[in-house]
């Protein structure tokens, strides 16, 4: 079995993302040190099906103890990360032990969080078992949600690996295939082309090999990585990883975090820039029309979807987007495939678009 090694170099931290088939049942060999006592947060589908694998990966000094939260996206949210810290203490967790987050991005963004905030800080690794983790288990993005808005309580902490067993995807069912090949799509988009062209002439995603999906996910993580690497703290191009996630956001806060998924919502959204984008890049050659097609193709929901919201209601949202700056909308858009760039709305034009792309959508 051949097992991949992506390096990640940032400012607060150096890991690397190891990727290959039943690293689940080896996760301590990875560990860059030693620990005493590993802390697990999963959730309920995940715990059924690999929990005790990872736990068996430890050698039998190491003291586990595990935690278990509701499977989806409401279990990012400030109760379940109050009780994570609660069991956390009464396992007596210290402050050189590790945190380990078993499962999807919901998982990863959570345990990562508690990580970050428990006595004030503590290791962490990522044990991604979604298609969309190959995104949300790289560059230290860790938080929970509002009700009002989408990741608004969080922080930056790199893990110290992330430990990626392409075997748990056989799982891993076709909404959350759906959910997670959208924010593949979007480091095609912002980054590259020939990988583009590999997405948009996929088969249907049950039908997708196991070397494409290992291929595809490391394009994202080596792209993702690059980015983290050149802006760990968002305060420049990381900005672009958020291709589609304005309007995605506001969606998926919109529907209380629970009736769409984050990357079908994230999809929406990127149409939505896509179409934002034709009409600013009036010259560039940009691929709506495939995009469409892609959507279509693999079932995403859209025009039932932008169907069900209030306009009104999602601006709300957008208005508390954490990109806009005093007060002005900011949107990541695309001049060209792998040329993305932050293009600023007022209100009241951005609502125009929104009326705009909706009947665009209807008619289609
Ligand atoms: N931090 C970041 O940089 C970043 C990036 C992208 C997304 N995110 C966040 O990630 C979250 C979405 O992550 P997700 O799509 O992985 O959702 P998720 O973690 O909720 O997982 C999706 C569903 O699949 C189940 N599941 C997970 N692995 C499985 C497997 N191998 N087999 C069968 N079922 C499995 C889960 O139990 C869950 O029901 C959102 O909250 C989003 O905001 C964060
Ligand atoms: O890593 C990033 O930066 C991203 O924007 C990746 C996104 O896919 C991800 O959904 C992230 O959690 C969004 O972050 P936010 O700061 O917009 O909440
Ligand atoms: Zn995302």
């Amino acid at each position: 079995m051949r097992v991949e090694q992506l390096p990640v170099q940032t400012n607060t931290g150096n890991y690397n993302v190891y990727i290959g088939k039943g690293l689940r049942h080896q996760v301590e060999t990875y560990l860059p040190k030693q620990y005493n006592q590993v802390f697990i947060i999963t959730d309920s589908h995940i715990a059924n099906m690999y929990l005790n694998d990872v736990v068996d990966s430890f050698s039998s000094e190491v003291k586990v103890s595990t935690y278990t939260v509701p499977a989806g996206e409401n279990s990012k949210q400030m109760d379940w990360f109050h009780e994570c810290h609660t069991y956390a203490i009464e396992s007596g967790l210290e402050r050189s032990d590790l945190i380990v987050a078993l499962g999807g991005g919901v998982v990863g963004d959570l345990a990562g969080f508690v990580a970050a905030t428990y006595m004030r800080g503590v290791d962490y690794i990522q044990v991604p078992t979604t298609i969309l983790a190959h995104d949300s288990s790289v560059g230290g993005k860790v938080a929970i949600n509002h009700p009002q808005g989408k990741n608004m309580i969080g922080s930056f902490h790199q893990p110290q690996a992330v430990i990626y067993d392409t075997e748990t995807l056989d799982t891993l069912p076709g909404t959350e295939w759906r959910s997670g090949m959208a924010e593949v799509i979007k480091h095609a988009l912002i980054a590259d082309e020939e990988m583009l062209e590999q997405c948009f002439d996929l088969p249907s995603f049950d039908a997708i090999s196991n070397e494409t999906i290992a291929d595809l996910l490391k394009k994202g993580i080596h792209i993702k990585a690059s980015i983290v690497q050149e802006d760990e703290k968002e305060k420049g191009v990381r900005r672009y990883l958020n291709l589609g996630h304005t309007l995605g956001h506001a969606i998926e806060a919109e529907s209380g975090y629970s009736s769409i998924t984050h990357g079908e919502a994230v999809a929406i959204g990127i149409d939505f820039a896509l179409f934002l984008s034709a009409k600013q890049f009036p010259e560039a050659n940009l691929p709506n029309e495939a995009f469409r097609k892609w959507l279509e193709k693999h079932n995403y929901p859209l025009s039932s979807k932008l169907e069900e919201y209030n306009l009104d209601a999602l601006m709300e949202k957008i208005k508390k987007d954490k990109k806009n700056n005093h007060q002005q909308i900011r949107i990541v858009l695309l001049s060209s495939i792998g040329e993305p760039t932050l293009v600023p709305y007022s209100e009241q034009s951005l609502m125009a678009e929104l009326i705009e792309f909706r009947n665009e959508v209807r008619n289609s």
